[in-house]
Order: structure tokens, then C-alpha cells, then sequence
């Protein structure tokens, strides 16, 4: 995977494309539910997609974590296709609330802590370090209190920062949130919402979040979608300006004309 550091040669594209979607179709039983999609998503961009009920969020969200197949087109992740993509750990996928069921007999903890079991590794021994990636992972979504609960005898909202802890515990580059706040509380909807903006400003994450609830970010993702592809709408907030890719690109070109140089007067010697 390239490396994330903000830019590319200069001339090229300054921030890494995180998700793209070439000419993505897919349909249930040859109902179309997603027809020729192009869309990408860049390094610490924040999308926002919305939709009417059954205009296909949800297996968008399953095709981009290679749980569903699209039809026809490709899906990129990092840079890589997604059948070959093995990164998973980049990856915190918090699917919508029904996907897990909360009667299983675990703890907090052990729910966060399987978030570092990536797809092939379900048992695994848990180590000092994973401890205490669990124990940031609890404080970032302030449930520490929690940790020693049953999953099952949280609040819904509670158990949504279980979710989000247990995405976050692999510190990843790229989450993805299907419908996080279905079924909570405004108050706590609200806190919430407060939580991923500071977590998108000030820890380079990328997001794309589906919500129907897409109100609350209008300030932050602006009135316009920024792409309309049948019923879907995806809403954009770029983190990067023009300034920084230019300054970057300066910064990087600097470094290659340093390190030539420095390269050449080591052969000299
Ligand atoms: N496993 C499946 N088999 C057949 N049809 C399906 C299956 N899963 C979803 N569908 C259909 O595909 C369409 C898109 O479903 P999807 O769950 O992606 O929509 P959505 O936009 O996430 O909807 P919602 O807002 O209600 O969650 C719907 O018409 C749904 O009935």
C-alpha cells in the first residue's frame, strides 16, 4: 500500500484515493439496486450518503468491504482491488445496529477486543499491547466504566460506542458507519454526532457514514451533494486545500533534490 503521508509525486493527485468505485453495478436476483457507480472517496475525506429506504446504502457499504461481489465494475481499496485487498485492520466497519446481536454472552472488553481478530485470525492470543489498544479504545468512546459489562444490559446508545470501539481499536485509516445512531436518544445522537466531527478533524481518519439523519451535518458537509448516482447522495467534506498539496508537493520535491544530492556526494567519497 503506498505510504499515507499526505501527497504524491508533484503533479499527481495530492491525497491517496482511500475507496474508488469504477462502473459498479449490482443487482438481488436481477433487480438492479446499483447501476454503472463511479465515485472515490480520498485520504481524510468525510462523505456523508444518504438515500431513501432500499436505494441500495447498505450493499454499497457490504460491496466496499468485499462482503458482496458487485455485478459488474471494480472496487478499490487504497489502491488495491478489493479481492486482493488484505489490510482489513485499516478498516473499522461499524454495520447497522441489527448486524450484531447483543444477547451474546460477552463483555465490553471482549467485544472491543475482537476487533483486532481481522478476517482468518479468530483466535488469537491477547497480548499486553492489545490490552491496552483496547483500554485507548474504551477511553476515545469514554465508556471505560463499562468495560467489565454484558454487551447485552447496555443502553442502545451505549452499546453504539461499544460498536465504534471495537472499529477504532485497530486505529483505522478508513471507518465506516452504517446508520450509527438508529435508535438512540437525540441528546445522545447529538454527542454522538459531536464526537465523529472531532474525530474527523483531529485524528486523519477518513469517513463514510450513511445516515439518514444527514441534517445535523449540513454545516459540516455543506447543502449540495456533491454526486447524486440514482437515489443515492453523497455528501463531501474534503479536509485537504489547495495550499497544503502545493506546500506538500514543494515539501516532498525539497526532499527528493536533498536526498539526490546527498546520494551523490556519498558516492563522491
Ligand atoms: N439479500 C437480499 N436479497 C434480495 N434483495 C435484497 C437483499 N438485501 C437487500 N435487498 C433489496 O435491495 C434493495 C437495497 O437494499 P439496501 O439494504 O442496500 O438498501 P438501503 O438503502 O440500505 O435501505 P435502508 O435505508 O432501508 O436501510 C432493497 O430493495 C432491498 O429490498
Amino acid at each position: 500500500m503506498p505510504q499515507s503521508n499526505g501527497y504524491h509525486a508533484a503533479g499527481g493527485a495530492c491525497h491517496e484515493e482511500v475507496i474508488k468505485l469504477t462502473g459498479v453495478s449490482f443487482s438481488y436476483e436481477n433487480q438492479p439496486v446499483i447501476t454503472n457507480l463511479n465515485f472515490s472517496v480520498q485520504e481524510r475525506d468525510f462523505v456523508g450518503l444518504i438515500g431513501s429506504n432500499g436505494a441500495g446504502k447498505t450493499t454499497l457499504l457490504r460491496m466496499i468491504v468485499g462482503l458482496l461481489k458487485p455485478a459488474e465494475g471494480s472496487v478499490s481499496l487504497f489502491g488495491k482491488p478489493v479481492s486482493q485487498f488484505d489490510q482489513w485492520e485499516k478498516i473499522g466497519y461499524v454495520p447497522q445496529k441489527n448486524a450484531f446481536n447483543p444477547l451474546f454472552p460477552a463483555t465490553v472488553r471482549e467485544v472491543v477486543l475482537s476487533g483486532l481478530y481481522s478476517r482468518g485470525k479468530l483466535f488469537k492470543r491477547i497480548s499486553k499491547v492489545d490490552q491496552i489498544k483496547c483500554d485507548d479504545a474504551l477511553h476515545a468512546m469514554r465508556i471505560e466504566d463499562l468495560a467489565g459489562k454484558r454487551i447485552g444490559m447496555l443502553s442502545g446508545g451505549q452499546q453504539q460506542r461499544v460498536f465504534l470501539a471495537r472499529a477504532l481499536i485497530n486505529n483505522p485509516a478508513l471507518l465506516i458507519l452504517d446508520e450509527p445512531t438508529v435508535g438512540i436518544d437525540t441528546e445522545t445522537q447529538e454527542g454522538f454526532f459531536h464526537m465523529i466531527r472531532h474525530m474527523h478533524k483531529h485524528h486523519n481518519i477518513t469517513f463514510l457514514m450513511v445516515s439518514h439523519d444527514m441534517d445535523r451535518f449540513r454545516s459540516y458537509l455543506g447543502d449540495e451533494p456533491a454526486r447524486e448516482a440514482g437515489k443515492l447522495k453523497f455528501y463531501v467534506r474534503h479536509s485537504h486545500d489547495l495550499e497544503n498539496c502545493v506546500e506538500n508537493n514543494l515539501t516532498h520535491s525539497l526532499r527528493g533534490l536533498r536526498h539526490s544530492m546527498e546520494d551523490q556526494a556519498a558516492l563522491q567519497h
